[in-house]
């Protein structure tokens, strides 16, 4: 079997007296494609937070790749907390894309994706900005590349949020409930997006959602998560048609109702 490239070993992630993931063991092939779906505060965006470096953890140990992200292995062998340098090092290999878009205000859309690879990945200023252009035409935003933030709809915003996260040339590809800020109408824009990379590139993939027909149209494989443990994991067919567990059942029932 190949080893993953994502896994939580026994992580534990308290807020004060509140534990949020209660020794959460979880794995992501390499390119695999996995949902997350669960209850409103049941962990979804802390598992990708702490992937993205944004939160750290209170036990255990998350491994990405061969490398653990928030430890380092001593000379021994053993593992020590991580210095602000690996973090660093370890977050290069992960993209994030958020539910608020969060592009740079005062920044063109090309300088946007231009910036981190100028300036952290130290591509030169010729090959980022090929390099954007062709994420800009993948997102089919050519046209807007010299436009700011404000003068874009949200659905364009989150596209070049994915083109933004896609120019470092992340292994991992996160989205944290990537269309839930979104206008109805401008959902299925950013969706499409989400589902050509998903069928094109061997890029691994990890969404936290409550779009659940999406959830099923792009995912190899689903968690329910409820109170910081998976309960029900498994093909988008098995998931969302014959879910075993009565909470999976539960969840499902209420979203599906609303939907
Ligand atoms: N920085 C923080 N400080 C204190 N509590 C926090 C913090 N971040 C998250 N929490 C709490 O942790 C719990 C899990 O939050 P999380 O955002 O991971 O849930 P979620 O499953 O993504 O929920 P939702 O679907 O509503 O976005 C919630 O109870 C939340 O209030």
């Amino acid at each position: 079997m190949t080893e993953p490239i994502i896994r939580f070993e026994k992580v534990v992630k308290r807020f004060g007296d509140v534990t949020v993931l209660d020794g959460l063991d979880f794995t992501v092939a390499p390119g695999e494609k996995v949902t997350i779906i669960g209850p409103s505060g049941s962990g979804k965006s802390t598992i990708l937070r702490i992937l993205m470096t944004l939160e750290d953890i209170s036990d255990g140990v998350v491994w990405v790749g061969d490398e653990p992200l928030w430890h380092e292995k001593a000379a021994d062998g053993t593992l020590k907390p991580a210095s602000e340098a690996h973090l660093h090092r370890m977050r290069t290999r992960l993209g994030m894309v958020f539910q608020s878009f969060n592009l740079f205000p005062h920044m063109t859309v090309l300088r946007n994706i231009t910036e981190a690879p100028v300036h952290v990945l130290k591509v030169g200023k010729a090959e980022a900005r090929e390099r954007a252009m062709g994420l800009l035409d993948m997102v089919g935003l050519t046209e807007h590349a010299d436009k700011f933030p404000y003068q874009l709809s949200g659905g364009q915003q989150q596209r070049v949020a994915i083109a933004r996260a896609l120019a470092m040339r992340p292994d991992i590809l996160l989205f944290d409930e990537p269309t839930s800020a979104l206008d109805p109408e401008l959902v299925g824009e950013v969706q499409e997006v989400i589902r050509k990379l998903a069928e094109e590139h061997d890029l691994t993939m990890l969404l936290v959602t409550h779009e659940m027909r999406f959830a099923r149209e792009i995912s190899d494989r689903v968690c329910f998560i409820d109170a910081g443990a998976i309960r029900e994991e498994g093909a988008p067919e098995e998931l969302f048609t014959a879910p075993t567990e009565e909470r999976t059942q539960d969840f499902l029932r209420a979203v599906l109702d609303d939907g």
